[in-house]
């Protein structure tokens, strides 16, 4: 691996796709980690915010949603669950393609994935990182924590891991939402007889707010995503197939919002809130809204705690009527949609052959030099894409 910031021109133009078919001993299930019992909330918060100066009153602060649900994280039942039905559906179509299981930030950590990898002979791994759009949090963090892990292993020189695509917009992670809002509307056509649609009803895709400094950054620079970055303009693309596909054309109203913001008010993060969206809402008339989860894979803290409890909670206080639809989890589509990505690597499959939604995908399979970089935490070494 080279500690090289500047990216030679050679590497610059590496390939954005992988078109070549390449072998793979296993599949690296890579997701964020989360604690399972009350004594493990602070040192799993001390994981997360290492090197980031977060004060320990904002731990707590965080703390306080993990120990209201037992100090256990929904995110690692969801995974084990994801992993087990990825075994089943590779099963199904008689791919010999072992599932291995590795957090960023808590047990089973992906060091201990690595060398149980090593161990059993694997050398070439492909990654599914639970997490779909451009940003230093969703792709780059996992891709510099690879580095990191095999480095601490040892491992560097002998086990490769790729990843697959930003998968933002495949179709089997944009079904379930499809379906969902289908519902949800059809659920308050049903409670609110004669409700206008065009008006009174309101649709809400929400996603993690970040640093605006990291959303500007997200996406290769040379394609020009504007001061919210690739982020935004992936979770807009996505939302606007989403609304076509439930409506069938008709115009519901819909917005991008953001939530679960964390760090000093002093620093810009991306706009607006959730809560903030939902108390504008009465005075244009809405009675009714429709809260997607858009950025999440699964039910994560962020999806149970902002979203069930406060978001929710907001409707009720203006007087809105709610629905939360359901994010991906084990959705088939979902599902069977991730065997797809990593066959798009393990076949070589060309670009017109593979499936996306959007003008913006497919994503690259070979993130680029510099992309997602964070200019608050400083350069660090990434793998699964062009060095640096
Ligand atoms: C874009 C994004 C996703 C992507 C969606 C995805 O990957 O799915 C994501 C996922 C997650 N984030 C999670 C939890 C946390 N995130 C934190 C902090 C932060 N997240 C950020 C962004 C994101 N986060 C950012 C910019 C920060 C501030 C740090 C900084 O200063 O740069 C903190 C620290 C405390 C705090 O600051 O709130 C915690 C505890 C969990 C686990 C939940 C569970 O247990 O179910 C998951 C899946
Ligand atoms: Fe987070």
């Amino acid at each position: 691996m080279t500690l090289v910031r500047d990216a030679s021109p050679a590497a610059a133009d590496g390939p954005e796709h992988v078109t070549e078919p390449t072998a793979y001993d296993a599949i690296l299930l890579a997701s964020f980690g989360g604690p399972e019992g009350q004594d493990d909330v602070i040192p799993f918060l001390r994981n997360v915010t290492r090197g980031r100066g977060i004060p320990d009153e904002r731990l707590e602060e965080v703390a306080h949603h993990y120990r209201a649900f037992g100090g256990v994280s929904p995110i690692n039942d969801q995974n084990r669950r994801l992993k087990a039905a990825l075994e089943a559906e590779l099963a199904d179509r008689g791919i010999d393609l072992p599932v291995l299981w590795g957090n960023r930030n808590w047990d089973p950590y992906l060091r201990e994935a690595l060398i149980d990898a090593g161990e059993r002979g694997y050398r070439s791994l492909i990654a599914i990182a639970t997490s779909a759009y451009s940003s230093y949090s969703s792709c780059r963090q996992y891709r510099e924590d690879f580095a990191a892990a095999l480095d601490e292993t040892g491992l560097s020189g002998t086990i490769t891991i790729d990843k697959v695509r930003q998968f933002f917009d495949h179709p089997g992670f944009v079904q379930p939402f499809i379906d969902g809002v289908f519902s949800a509307i059809a659920e308050f056509e049903q409670r609110f007889e004669g409700i206008d649609v065009t008006r009174e009803i309101e649709v809400l895709f929400t996603t993690h707010s970040i640093p605006s400094a990291d959303a500007e950054r997200s996406g290769p620079a040379a394609r020009g995503f504007g001061p919210e970055g690739a982020y935004a303009a992936q979770h807009r693309a996505v939302a606007e197939v989403v609304m076509a596909a439930a409506t069938g054309g008709v115009d519901i109203p819909w917005q991008l919002v953001y939530q679960s913001r964390s760090g000093p008010p002093t620093q810009p993060w991306l706009e607006p809130d959730i809560n903030d969206a939902i108390a504008e809402l009465p005075a244009r008339g809405v009675k009714a809204v429709v809260i997607v989860p858009l950025g999440f894979v699964s039910d994560h803290m962020e999806v149970m705690w902002d979203l069930d409890n406060e978001a929710l909670e907001s409707c009720e206080e203006h007087g809105l009527a709610g629905i939360r639809v359901p994010t991906p989890g084990v959705d088939p589509n979902y599902v069977s949609g991730l065997v797809d990505l990593v066959l798009e690597r393990v076949n070589g499959t060309p670009v017109d052959d593979r499936a996306s939604l959007t003008d913006l995908g497919p994503w690259y399979d070979v993130c680029r030099p510099g992309c997602c970089e964070n200019v608050r935490l400083g350069f660090k070494p990434a793998d699964a894409g062009l060095a640096p």
